[in-house]
């Protein structure tokens, strides 16, 4: 388990990571998701030891990565957004450099670097040079080389950065497979990656953590801030008083469609789902409902509303609710 407690990283008097605090649980696929400068590759450079934090604490498994960072890097591999290439050594020979550099003892790398080889689909490309191999391919190069002495937890900084679709197809049933054995944490700018691939989405923006659940929960808490939106025949007098007499119900607005004829767009109070009861209120009163829909927030709007301007009200809403 990895716990990140009130990690602060500036860069002069610039604040790139405000505050992050959250934890890594074993065996799932984490999601770090947020647009480009949020402070995702400086958040996994601190995690993985290679960036010091300003302020705060790092524990894996209880262990303190600033007291005794050699114990934690084996325990982690680590995918940077820009791997350095070695585009004049084969992929054997890369991958034996690397796993030296890693202290894998010297009479278990040959067989472990022709395990991860199969596994990641390597062996056919084994001796060819890293610089004439397809992107795909040298994103499957930096992957084998974090797996390499088989770590607990894998980070990959925007893995599918650059790949074409069918490359990102690979790696990530790629990623699905070595979830079987590592926890995941990779990070993504794309909204659509982070939620086909992650157990758990933690959504950062301008450095700070804005929400953090799994894909369906958060879809669900912007839904909880939806609205209704119905079409009633009647007079303007009588609707206002059937929602007058609505329990559960925040707020409520009337626009005249046509003569007798009104569209009203109610907000249920939070986590409320009065559906039925405005339909049952309605029927009661004898006023016909043409139309009644919910409407429903998709994990796009709740990204796009936590990372751009003016996103706090979500943000804050969010946040109580944690
Ligand atoms: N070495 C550095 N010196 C100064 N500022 C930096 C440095 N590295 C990153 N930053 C700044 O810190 C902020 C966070 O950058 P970071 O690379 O962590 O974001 P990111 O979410 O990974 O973005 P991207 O997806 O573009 O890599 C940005 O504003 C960036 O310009």
């Amino acid at each position: 388990m990895i716990e990140v407690k009130n990690l602060v990283k500036k860069y002069g008097s610039h604040t790139a990571v405000d505050n992050l605090n959250f934890s890594i649980d074993k065996g799932r696929i984490y999601g770090f998701l947020g647009p480009n400068g949020a402070g995702k590759s400086t958040t996994m450079n601190i995690i993985t030891g290679y960036l010091a934090a300003t302020e705060g604490e790092v524990t894996v498994n209880g262990f303190d990565i600033l007291k005794e960072p050699e114990k934690f890097k084996k325990s982690v591999g680590y995918l940077p957004e820009m791997p350095p290439v070695y585009t004049d050594m084969t992929v054997r020979e890369y991958l034996a450099f690397a796993a030296e550099l890693k202290g894998i003892p010297k009479g278990e790398r040959k067989v472990q670097i022709e395990v991860i080889m199969g596994r990641i689909k390597l062996t056919q490309v084994a001796d060819r040079l890293i610089g004439n191999l397809s992107k795909g391919y040298r994103q499957r190069v930096g992957l084998a080389q974090a797996i390499l002495g088989f770590p607990e937890t894998i980070i990959l900084d925007e893995p599918m950065v650059g790949l074409d679709p069918q490359q990102i197809i690979e790696i990530r049933q790629l990623i699905r497979s070595l979830a079987k054995n590592h926890t995941v944490i990779l990070s993504s700018h794309i909204l659509a990656e982070v939620r086909e691939l992650c157990d758990y989405i933690l959504i950062i923006s301008k450095g700070k953590l804005v929400a953090q659940d799994t894909p369906e929960h958060l879809e669900r808490l912007l839904c909880d801030t939806g609205t209704i939106k119905l079409e009633v025949r009647g007079a303007a007098e009588q609707i206002k008083e059937v929602l007058l007499r609505m329990k559960k119900m925040k707020d409520y607005r009337l626009s005249k469609k046509e003569e007798q004829l009104f569209l009203v767009t109610v907000t249920p109070g939070k986590g409320a789902d009065i559906r039925e009861a405005l339909f049952l209120a309605f029927a009661g009163a004898q006023l016909p409902l043409l139309s009644l829909y919910e409407e429903k927030g998709t994990l796009e709007d709740v990204y796009l509303k936590l990372t751009q301007e003016g996103g706090g009200a979500l943000e804050s809403h969010l946040q109580k609710r944690a």
